[in-house]
């Protein structure tokens, strides 16, 4: 479902990502690791078709972003860091544009019905979201994407400054789509997280993929060392 092929991004002298290929397929939760600068936002972007490889290439289901990328568009949803709504809108009324925008026109009840599956407490369905938690938004952004119907759901570090709770809701949240058959692409630095929820877990240095694992395969000891021994932290990772 969302594939990169060797894909390889320069500016300029500097290589931001070296020849990563990874495969995500439906259902399956695929978290990137490392460290500050590894390259785990200029992978997303590349999926997402925001910016464009030097070479390589960027599949969803098996069409390039680059030479597709309106069509390759309607089947992801993405969540960034901090997920813009319209403040002066309310949760409703934000989800009625944004699944407007996707081509969708949903009656009160199905945006209800999509507010829900997002675990938006009820009382908030109606206020602006000029007040809203991080937390909050990113069920907003859920329940856009369950809208959309998206196929491949792209994260980037959803769940840093999330309090436990709000990103252990988060993660159950995410768990549901893999369930629809959703596949996700998410950059964190939650090994924690990472481990609860993902089904395949890759370690990026310096843009390089430098190990995948299975994560049914590793335990969080595990993969802390060699996320660990990965960064060259040795003393620590003993
Ligand atoms: N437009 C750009 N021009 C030049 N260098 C860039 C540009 N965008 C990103 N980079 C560089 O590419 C490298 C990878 O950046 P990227 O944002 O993908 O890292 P990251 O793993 O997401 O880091 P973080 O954990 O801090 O978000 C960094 O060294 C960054 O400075």
């Amino acid at each position: 479902m969302i594939t990169t092929k060797k894909i390889t991004k320069k500016y300029g002298d500097f290589t931001a990502l070296d020849q990563l290929s990874l495969n995500v397929k439906p259902g399956e939760i695929y978290c990137l690791l490392g460290a500050n600068g590894a390259g785990k936002s200029t992978t997303i972007n590349l999926v997402l078709g925001f910016i464009n490889p030097t070479s390589g290439e960027a599949l969803i289901n098996g069409k390039s972003v680059f030479k597709n990328n309106i069509e390759t568009k309607k089947d992801i949803a993405y969540i960034p860091e901090n997920l813009m709504l319209y403040p002066t809108l309310t949760a409703m009324e934000n989800l009625d544009y944004f699944s407007g925008i996707g081509g969708q026109k949903l009656k009160k009840d199905q945006l209800e019905s999509l507010l829900i599956q997002s675990g938006l407490q009820p009382e908030a369905f109606y206020k602006r979201t000029n007040a809203f938690s991080k937390g909050m938004r990113q069920k907003v952004g859920i329940a856009i994407a369950i809208a959309k119907q998206a196929k491949a759901l792209l994260l980037d570090e959803p769940t840093s400054g999330l309090d436990p709770k709000a990103s252990n809701e988060f993660g159950e949240l995410l768990q549901e789509l893999k369930g629809n058959g959703v596949a996700t692409l998410m950059a964190t630095h939650d090994l924690f997280r990472a481990k609860e929820i993902a089904t395949h877990i890759g370690i990026m240095k310096s843009g390089k993929l430098k190990q995948q694992f299975t994560a049914s395969d590793i335990s969080l000891p595990q993969l802390e060392k060699a996320y660990l021994d990965t960064m060259n932290y040795k003393e620590l990772a003993k």
